[in-house]
């Protein structure tokens, strides 16, 4: 470390993606019971936090430049999500109920690179928010896999806990329980490959939650766990679902134009993710993803990239 630069950590948080969305019951919280596998994708956030003598926190957070020319290309047009200030960041919360929890009296100072877009139910602020707290963990020397730091995640948010992967290892793809925020590491048999489109339009999470409707009879994940060990993409199209699916699309108007475009591609299988309104297309390999990315870019319903599952990765400990 140098001189007079205080201790660092840095982490790259990935976005996910529902594969399969169950809802089982509407809670008397207000929150719905749910079954939900998801798995992490190489969209990444950048997140470094620093201890600062200071007894507050604060946090920076911005677009880095490609997603910024996609943000501003649209501004004014759609309700894009605009980037929380310090005060209204999920990372600022996160650090500062750390603190309180743990009786840290130095305080932190968080800078986030955002690529993942907001308001697309790519898990954006939730992975930054599990990725802060990973971060101030190592930085104080708590276990990464404490309970009482999973507990704070859940508390805090519905998915985060899932960005902390597996304490047993690598982990791209669970199924959680509860609100979401109980977690079982699934296997996967191989590198799975999907097409990305986030509209310029995001939808609240809320709202979408606020619209939907618990079937009588609700699916299981079963079958979707055992496409996932087989990693055969056609089996794992064949078991996508996501019951957040009709509520998200009565709130945006976007979301039927990107599945309509998704359709008309040679995709396995397509669904939104999450509350929306970003939507995803499974894909056989790598080179079909990228070439129906390169198609979709084209045809002006919002941003298309490729991308595929990875492993939620241990933060790195900054030496400058
Ligand atoms: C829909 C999902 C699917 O993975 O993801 P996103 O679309 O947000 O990425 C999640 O359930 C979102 O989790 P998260 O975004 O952490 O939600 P939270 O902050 O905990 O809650 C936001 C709001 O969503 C509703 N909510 C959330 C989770 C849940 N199991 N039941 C709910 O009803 C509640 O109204 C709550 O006030
Ligand atoms: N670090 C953050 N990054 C992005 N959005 C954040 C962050 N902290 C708070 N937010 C707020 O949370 C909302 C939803 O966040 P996000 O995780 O991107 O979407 P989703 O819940 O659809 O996956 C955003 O619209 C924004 O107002």
């Amino acid at each position: 470390m140098h001189a007079n630069q205080p201790p660092a950590v840095e982490i790259n948080t990935p976005a996910k993606l529902n594969l399969f969305l169950e809802l089982l019951d509407r809670r008397a919280d207000g929150f719905h019971e749910l079954e939900t596998v998801m798995v992490a994708i190489n969209r990444f956030d950048r997140i470094r936090v620093a201890l600062s003598d200071t007894d507050d926190v604060r946090v920076e957070c911005g677009w880095l430049p490609h997603q910024a020319a996609v943000v501003e290309r649209y501004r004014g047009s759609q309700a894009v999500a605009t980037l929380p200030r310090s005060q209204d960041n999920l990372v600022t919360r996160a650090l500062e109920q750390f603190r309180q929890r743990f009786s840290i009296a130095d305080g932190f100072r968080a800078t986030i690179a955002k690529t993942i877009p907001a308001g697309a139910g790519m898990g954006g602020a939730s992975s930054d928010a599990a990725g802060a707290l990973r971060a101030a963990a190592q930085l104080c020397q708590i276990d990464q896999h404490d309970q009482r730091l999973l507990q704070l995640a859940g508390e805090l948010g519905s998915d985060i806990p899932f960005f902390f992967g597996s304490p047993q290892g690598s982990m791209s793809a669970a199924i959680a329980t509860g609100r979401g925020e109980q977690i079982d590491p699934v296997s996967i048999g191989g590198k799975l490959h999907f097409v990305v489109v986030h509209p310029p339009e995001s939808v609240s999470t809320a709202e979408v939650y606020r619209r939907c409707q618990v079937p009588s009879r609700p699916s299981s994940a079963a079958a979707m766990l055992a496409a996932l060990v087989g990693g055969r993409g056609t089996q794992i199209a064949s078991q996508l679902l996501n019951r957040l699916s009709e509520p998200a699309r009565a709130t945006s108007e976007w979301i039927d134009r990107v599945l309509s475009a998704i359709a008309r591609t040679p995709v396995l299988g397509y669904q939104v993710t999450g509350s929306g309104s970003a939507c995803f297309g499974v894909c056989p390999n790598a080179a079909v993803a990228s070439r129906i990315a390169h198609n979709l870019q084209a045809a002006g319903i919002g941003s298309a990239f490729a991308a595929h599952s990875v492993c939620i990765a241990s933060p790195t400990r900054d030496l400058g």
